[in-house]
């Protein structure tokens, strides 16, 4: 049995006191009803805050983005080893922002993965397709090959597979970020049920034991019917979890 993740990620958004009130309007409603793990993705700057606020709440914490480096001369970058020194227990690698507008390829973000792991930090490994993809008819394609750069970073299916295990996927339609436009929950669950098949061909393990999260335009409103789906395991979200009660909502209905 797999346990709900419900993830958000705030992107670049907020300030010390926004922060507050929102983790305050968070941990304010927590409630024992709710049995699905949580975790908030703050700006890499606003980590170490957030950990203390969250001190005592069963709220995970995790960062956007990860260097595929151990350490050295590169400017502006945070190792896998500086996050985990900060607590952090999650990391986004492969976001569709980071691969559309920092020009991260598939191999970049396997190298990220492959780095978090190595520094006991759970990727949660983004993919999906954009829409001309979609109509294209790709979007499986699409989808293995963002997966498959994975397992060819370890060279070995098995070992690979491993990996995944350890590891979080967030199925986010690129078509479906910030638009508001969301998959159905058909279109999603079809996707999900794919990317699950498609792992277990290499290790049914993997496939029962992995968390498949839905990203793009969740919200209250539409959260229930997503979750309710075989295969989709949580969510990540982005402009519903800068608000403490939309957040909190789509929590309970994780159940
Ligand atoms: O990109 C997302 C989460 O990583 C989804 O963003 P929205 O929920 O704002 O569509």
């Amino acid at each position: 049995m797999r346990k709900t993740l419900i993830a958000g990620n705030w992107k670049m958004h907020g300030s010390q006191d926004s922060i507050k009130d929102l983790l305050n309007g968070i941990t304010g409603q927590l409630d024992a009803s709710m049995d699905s793990d949580i975790l908030v993705c703050p700006p890499t700057i606003y980590i170490d805050s957030v950990k203390k606020q969250l001190e005592n709440a069963p709220v995970a914490v995790g960062a956007q983005n990860v260097s595929e480096q151990d350490q050295g001369a590169f400017t502006g970058e945070v190792s896998g080893d500086m996050l985990r020194d900060f607590g952090v227990e999650y990391v986004l690698v492969g976001h569709s922002e980071r691969r559309s507008l920092f020009n991260e390829s598939d191999e970049i973000v396997a190298k990220k993965f492959a780095k978090a792991l190595e520094h006991g930090i759970k990727p949660v490994l983004c993919i999906g397709e954009t829409l001309e993809q979609r109509e294209n008819g790709t979007t499986m394609a699409v989808i293995k090959q963002q997966i498959d750069a994975v397992i060819d970073f370890y060279g070995d299916r098995d070992v690979a597979l491993d990996k995944i295990s350890q590891a979080v996927i967030a199925y986010e339609p690129v078509w479906a970020i910030g638009t508001g436009m969301t998959a159905t929950p058909e279109q999603a669950q079809d996707v999900h049920s794919s990317i699950r098949n498609y792992l277990a061909e290499t290790s049914q393990d993997t496939a029962d034991k992995i968390q498949i999260l839905y990203g793009g335009s969740m919200k209250a409103s539409n959260a229930e019917q997503l979750l309710a789906q075989r295969d989709i395991d949580g969510g990540l979200i982005g402009g519903a979890s800068l608000k403490a009660d939309e957040f909190i909502a789509i929590c309970k209905k994780a159940g």
